[in-house]
């Protein structure tokens, strides 16, 4: 989670330094991801930008109690309700969003309070999103859905919520399948993969330069050469 959060941190400095983008909106998820986002929050903090958690559901495991500990001795401000999300979006407080909400374990129909949240982060004037691994509301396998996501519990019947659409996005480890669709810039971090992982697994990995955290992939957006 430390060298995942450092990688998520330092993807989202290349693509938007802290010089244009100096306050960012670390969006947590209760799970591994949200522990990433909170690791991630941590080192931009480090790196000169004002971050602000939104922590709307605290992941369960100890660990995560840690991670937010951490923030919390670094000042770090945290929110937790959609109405103080929407008055930070809608008050232009934001420069760009690192989406730490839901990676490869998500699965639909979405459960509140994130159903206002993917459609407060989908609306007009919100900055540029950075997604850690997988989209949130995309499937790790099939990728963006077919229109919005149901939003289940009672009294929602044919609600829907919408998954986001990134401008960046940080895979760790290795892409996953479902992000095969992604056109914006793309990041490759978690430079924790052991050399017999990546030959057992066939994982290819690009090389990763001198102790760097992040290697770009080619993109649409960004046709670097590996
Ligand atoms: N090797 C790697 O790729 C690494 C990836 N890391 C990061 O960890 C996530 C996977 O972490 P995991 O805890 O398995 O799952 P998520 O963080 O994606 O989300 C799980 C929590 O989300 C809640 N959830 C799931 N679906 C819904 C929904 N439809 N509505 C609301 N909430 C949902 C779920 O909550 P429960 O209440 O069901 O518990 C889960 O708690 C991976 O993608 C990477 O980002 C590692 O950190 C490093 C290695």
């Amino acid at each position: 989670m430390e060298l995942a959060g450092l990688a998520c941190a330092t993807a989202l400095q290349k693509a938007f330094p802290v010089e244009m983008h100096p306050r960012v909106l670390v969006c947590c998820g209760p799970g591994n991801q949200g522990g990433d986002g909170l690791v991630a929050a941590r080192h931009l903090g480090m790196f000169g930008y004002v971050p602000t958690i939104y922590l709307p559901k605290p992941g369960s495991k100890d660990i995560y109690k840690r991670l937010q500990q951490q923030c919390t001795n670094m000042d770090i401000r945290t929110i937790s309700s959609i109405d103080e999300l929407r008055d930070l979006l809608h008050g232009n407080r934001v420069d760009v969003v690192l989406d730490a909400i839901f990676g490869f374990s998500f699965k639909p129909p979405v459960r509140a309070p994130f159903d206002e949240a993917l459609t407060l982060l989908s609306g007009e004037n919100v900055p540029p999103i950075v997604s850690v691994d997988v989209p949130s509301g995309w499937d790790v396998e099939r990728g963006r859905p077919e229109g919005a996501l149901p939003v289940s519990g009672d009294g929602n019947e044919g609600k829907k919520a919408p998954a986001l659409e990134p401008a960046v996005l940080i895979s760790l480890t290795a892409p996953k399948e479902g992000v095969r669709q992604f056109k914006g810039r793309h990041f490759l971090g978690g430079r924790f993969v052991p050399k017999y992982i990546e030959e057992k697994y066939k994982l290819a990995l690009p090389p990763y330069k001198g102790s760097e955290q992040v290697v770009e992939l080619p993109s649409a957006d960004n046709p670097v050469k590996l």
